[in-house]
C-alpha cells in the first residue's frame, strides 16, 4: 500500500510534513521545553459538528449551560490504541464516533522531530518515543501486528543486533563482554523460577531477589551493573528492584518467544507514526470532522448510561460510550477530573502500576569518531549505575549511514535528573563520558544536541508502564476494567504486552471490538434490562484484593508478638 501523503490536513491541523516540522516546533531542538504547553495548543479544534450527530444538554456541572456534540462513541486519544479502537468501530460500520486528541497529530508516544543536518543542509528525522518493532515474526508463527503494519506502510527499518556491542569503563575500552553471558545464565534461572512461581501460585518477587537467587549479584561492581542495566533497565525503564519477576518474564516471553527474538529499528524519514497515520487514513477522510486535534480533555463524567467529556476550551462531547487511552502517567497525575470520582478499586490500580521514563539524548558531530561499524557502546560508570550507559550509533552502515549521529539512553532516576536540568548541563556530562570512553581521541563538540523530556510531557507524563512487585493479575484487571460506560485501553492495560506498541494495539483492538458489539447489540437490549451478552456487560474487576496473610496469622507463632493496631498512649 502506498504511504500516506503528508500535505493534507485533518481537523484544521496540518499533519507532519515530510520534514517533520509541524510538531514539535523547530524551537524544540534548541533546548526549549517540549512539547508546547497546553495553553499554546488550546486553540479550540476547528472541526465542524458532525452532520449526522445532534447536540444535547449536558448533565455535568462543568458543562451545565453547554450544548455538547453528540456521538455514539468518543475515543480519547489518537495514539495507536485510540486509532485501532476507532478502526474497529469503522470496520463494524459504526461511523458515529469522535476522536479527541491533545496534540496536533496522530501517533501519541510514537513521535519524531527533526535533528541535525545532512551534507546538503537537510535535517534528519529521529524518533523521540517508540523506535523498535519488538518481536517481529517467524515463519509459520504469529506475526506481531506492528510488524505487519510496518511492512504494509513500508517503514524503513533494520535489524538491531544486540550482540554488536563494545564495552567501556573509566579506563576507556575494556572488554568485559564475558559478563553478558554470565548475566544470561542467571537470566535463564530467573526465567525458570518465574514459571514455577506462576504455576504454583507462589508469592511474586522482585527481579533483584530472583537474580540474587540465580547467583547474579552486581553489588558495587560497575561493569556488572552496566551489563545488568543493558539487559534489564534498558527494556523495562526500571531497575530490577522495582520490577516484578513473574510479570517481567511473562512480558518478555510473550513478545520475544511468541513473535521472534528480533528487534527492528525504525528510522523512516516520514516518522515511525506513518503507519498509524496510514491506518487512520483507511477510515478517516482528509479534514474529517470526527478527529478533534489540539483538544485537551479536562473532565470525564461517566455513568451506566453514557459519558460526557469536557475540554480545556470549554467544548464538550456527549456519547453513549467512551474509550480512554490516556497513558498511566496522565491518569496518575490527576490532570483529568472524573465525575464521579473513580471507585476505590480503580484508583488503587492506577496508583499501583508504575510509569517509567526513558530518555534518548541525541548528538550529532562533524565526524564519526567512535567505531563506525558497531551498533552499541556500553559504558560502566565507576560511581553511578545507569549514568549515560548505552550509546547507539546511527552512523553505522544499514542505519542512517554517514549521519554522524549517536544517541545515549537513560531511564528512571537518571532520566528525571536529566529532564530536570538544562541541555547545557546534560551536554557537558555526556561529553565527559564520551571523553572518558575515548581517552586517545580529541572528541569534538557536537554540532547538534537535543532530547525530549517525557516525564514532563503533559499528555504522557512518562514513557511507558512497568509491572511493579506486589501487584497481581487481579490488580491489573482493575486497571483495565471499565467503569460504567467509560472503558480503558492502551499499553498499560495490556497484561502480557504492557509497555509495547503491540500491547497498545491489542488493547485498542479488543476494546474497540467490544464497544462495537455493544453498540450493534443495543437494539436487542431493553432499557433497564442490561444483562444480555451485548448489554453493557463489562470487563472483570475486583472490588477488593486479598492479601496473602490472613489477620489471624499475625500471631506469636509467626513472630508477631504485639498488636498491630497500637494507639498513642496505649500501655
Ligand atoms: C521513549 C519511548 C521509547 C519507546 N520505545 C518503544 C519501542 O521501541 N517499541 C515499542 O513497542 N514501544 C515503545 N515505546 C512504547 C510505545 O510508544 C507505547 O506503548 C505506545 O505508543 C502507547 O500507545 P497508546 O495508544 O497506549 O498511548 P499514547 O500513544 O500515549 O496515546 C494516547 C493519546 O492520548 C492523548 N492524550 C493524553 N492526555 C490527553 C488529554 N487530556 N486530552 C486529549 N488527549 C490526550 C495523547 O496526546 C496521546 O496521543 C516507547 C515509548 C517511549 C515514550
Amino acid at each position: 500500500s502506498p504511504a500516506p501523503t503528508w500535505t493534507r490536513s485533518y481537523g484544521g491541523s496540518a499533519w507532519p510534513s515530510a520534514s517533520g516540522h509541524n510538531w514539535p516546533p523547530p524551537s524544540y531542538s534548541s533546548g526549549h521545553v517540549w512539547p508546547p504547553s497546553s495553553s499554546s495548543s488550546s486553540s479550540s479544534s476547528s472541526a465542524v459538528p458532525l452532520s449526522s450527530g445532534g447536540v444535547e444538554n449536558s448533565t455535568t456541572n462543568s458543562t451545565d449551560t453547554q450544548q455538547c456534540r453528540r456521538t455514539k462513541v468518543v475515543v480519547l486519544g489518537a495514539g495507536i490504541a485510540g486509532i485501532t479502537a476507532a478502526q474497529q468501530l469503522a470496520l463494524a460500520n459504526i461511523s458515529d464516533f469522535i476522536i479527541v486528541e491533545y496534540t496536533s497529530s496522530i501517533g501519541g508516544r510514537v513521535a519524531h522531530t527533526t535533528f541535525g543536518n545532512d551534507s546538503n543542509g537537510n535535517p534528519y528525522v529521529v524518533e523521540l518515543g517508540a523506535n523498535w518493532v519488538q518481536g517481529t515474526a517467524t515463519d509459520g508463527g504469529p506475526s506481531n501486528p506492528i510488524w505487519t503494519l510496518a511492512q504494509k506502510w513500508n517503514l524503513t527499518n533494520t535489524y538491531s543486533n544486540y550482540s554488536d556491542i563494545l564495552t567501556y569503563d573509566q579506563s576507556g575500552y575494556n572488554d568485559y563482554s564475558d559478563l553478558l553471558s554470565n548475566y544470561e545464565d542467571a537470566y535463564a534461572t530467573l526465567e525458570q523460577d518465574a514459571g514455577t512461581i506462576l504455576v504454583e501460585n507462589l508469592q511474586d518477587r522482585s527481579v533483584r531477589s530472583g537474580l540474587r537467587l540465580a547467583d547474579w549479584n552486581p553489588a558495587r561492581d560497575a561493569q556488572k551493573q552496566a551489563v545488568e542495566w543493558w539487559e534489564w533497565d534498558w527494556e523495562f525503564a526500571f531497575p530490577p528492584e522495582q520490577s516484578s519477576q513473574v510479570f517481567g518474564i511473562v512480558n518478555y516471553n510473550t513478545t520475544f518467544y511468541q513473535f521472534s527474538a528480533d528487534n527492528n529499528y525504525v528510522f523512516d524519514q516520514r516518522g515511525f507514526n506513518a503507519f498509524i497515520i496510514g491506518e487512520a487514513s483507511t477510515f478517516l477522510a482528509a479534514n474529517d470532522s470526527r478527529l478533534l486535534l489540539e483538544t485537551v480533555v479536562t473532565n470525564i463524567s461517566y455513568s451506566d448510561t453514557g459519558v460526557t467529556i469536557t475540554n480545556e476550551d470549554g467544548s464538550c462531547v456527549s456519547a453513549d460510550y467512551a474509550i480512554c487511552t490516556f497513558s498511566l502517567g496522565v491518569l496518575q497525575n490527576q490532570v483529568v477530573d472524573f465525575e464521579p470520582r473513580l471507585p476505590d478499586w480503580k484508583e488503587a490500580a492506577i496508583a499501583s502500576f508504575a510509569m517509567g521514563t526513558y530518555t534518548k539524548i541525541f548528538l550529532q558531530f562533524n565526524e564519526t569518531f567512535w567505531p563506525e561499524a558497531t551498533q552499541f557502546l556500553l559504558y560502566a560508570d565507576p560511581a553511578t549505575r545507569g549514568y549515560y550507559p548505552v550509546f547507539q550509533s546511527l552512523s553505522t552502515p544499514g542505519f542512517i549511514e554517514g549521519s554522524n549521529i549517536i544517541f545515549v539512553t537513560v531511564v528512571d532516576q537518571q532520566s528525571y535528573t536529566v529532564e530536570a536540568q538544562s541541555d547545557e548541563e546534560t551536554k557537558e556530562q555526556v561529553m565527559g563520558v564520551l571523553r572518558t570512553m575515548f581517552p586517545d581521541i580529541i572528541v569534538p563538540e557536537p554540532t547538534a544536541f537535543m532530547y525530549p523530556r517525557w516525564s514532563e510531557v503533559p499528555w504522557a507524563y512518562g514513557s511507558y508502564s512497568n509491572w511493579p512487585v506486589g501487584t497481581s493479575l487481579q490488580s491489573h484487571q482493575n486497571l483495565r476494567a471499565n467503569v460504567g460506560r467509560l472503558w480503558f485501553a492502551g499499553e498499560a492495560t495490556s497484561s502480557e504486552y504492557y509497555g509495547f506498541l503491540h500491547g497498545a494495539y491489542f488493547e485498542g483492538e479488543e476494546v474497540g471490538g467490544r464497544i462495537a458489539e455493544l453498540v450493534l447489540g443495543e437494539q436487542s437490549c431493553a432499557v433497564g434490562n442490561e444483562t444480555g451478552a451485548y448489554c453493557g456487560v463489562g470487563e472483570v474487576h475486583y472490588e477488593v484484593l486479598q492479601g496473602v496473610t490472613p489477620e489471624g496469622e499475625y500471631d506469636i507463632q509467626n513472630g508477631w508478638d504485639v498488636s498491630s493496631f497500637q494507639t498513642v498512649g496505649d500501655v
